[in-house]
């Protein structure tokens, strides 16, 4: 628990694009530390999973021994916010996922790996997400999106216009959130401001 007023917020650092997520972070008033042992995690009352590469996370996330605490934290209430390969982390269901792929798990969504395809797999658009005022850049590097939402999802954001149009890319369920997007590229905070009073709130 945190000794100063605001949250410290941990973002898991074995993979990914960390220092982006560091920075968004702190620019809100966040402590934010690194993530890579157990007991970095237990300082944290939360914690960002980065985009990257979600196979190479999961089997460093086993190889350092953080997936089973993280799991612990997850279903104890801890509020986890992941983008693009951090939304397949929390992703109870993966299609299109490397053979015997595991995930952390925790949000009830079934996510389709490198959804966009091969053409069009990295690309831009704005988009409206629940809870933020006007549009929202997103920027999607060979992205996820959310095929299935069980019924406690509360689908937060979809693709506008292109052939993916309807895509939902942004989701919350309870404590936890994730976009297929990359917020944390750009100087817009407001996603993760969104989730920082989820963690206020939490
Ligand atoms: N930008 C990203 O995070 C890409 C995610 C990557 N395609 C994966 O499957 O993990």
């Amino acid at each position: 628990m945190p000794t100063t007023g605001q949250p410290r917020i941990g973002v898991f650092a074995l993979q990914g694009d960390v220092r982006e997520h560091l920075a968004t972070l702190r620019s809100l008033g966040c402590e934010a530390i690194g993530v890579r042992r157990p007991e970095e995690l237990a300082t944290c009352d939360a914690l960002v999973i980065p985009g990257g590469e979600s196979t190479t996370m999961a089997k460093l996330a086993r190889i350092f021994g953080l997936m089973d605490p993280i799991r612990e934290r997850i279903a104890g209430g801890m509020p986890a916010f992941g983008t693009c390969a951090g939304m397949i982390m929390l992703a109870d269901r993966i299609v299109d996922g490397a053979v015997g792929q595991e995930t952390l798990g925790g949000l009830d969504i079934t996510v389709r790996r490198n959804a966009f395809g091969r053409q069009v797999d990295s690309f831009e658009g704005n988009l409206h997400m629940t809870g933020i005022e006007g549009p929202v850049h997103g920027v999607f590097i060979r992205a996820p999106w959310v095929e299935e939402v069980g019924p406690g999802v509360e689908v937060l954001a979809r693709v506008e216009g292109g052939e993916a149009a309807g895509r939902i890319v942004a989701v919350r369920q309870g404590a936890l959130m994730a976009t297929s997007f990359h917020p944390e590229v750009g100087d817009d905070a407001r996603v993760h401001g969104l989730f920082v009073d989820l963690v206020r709130g939490a």
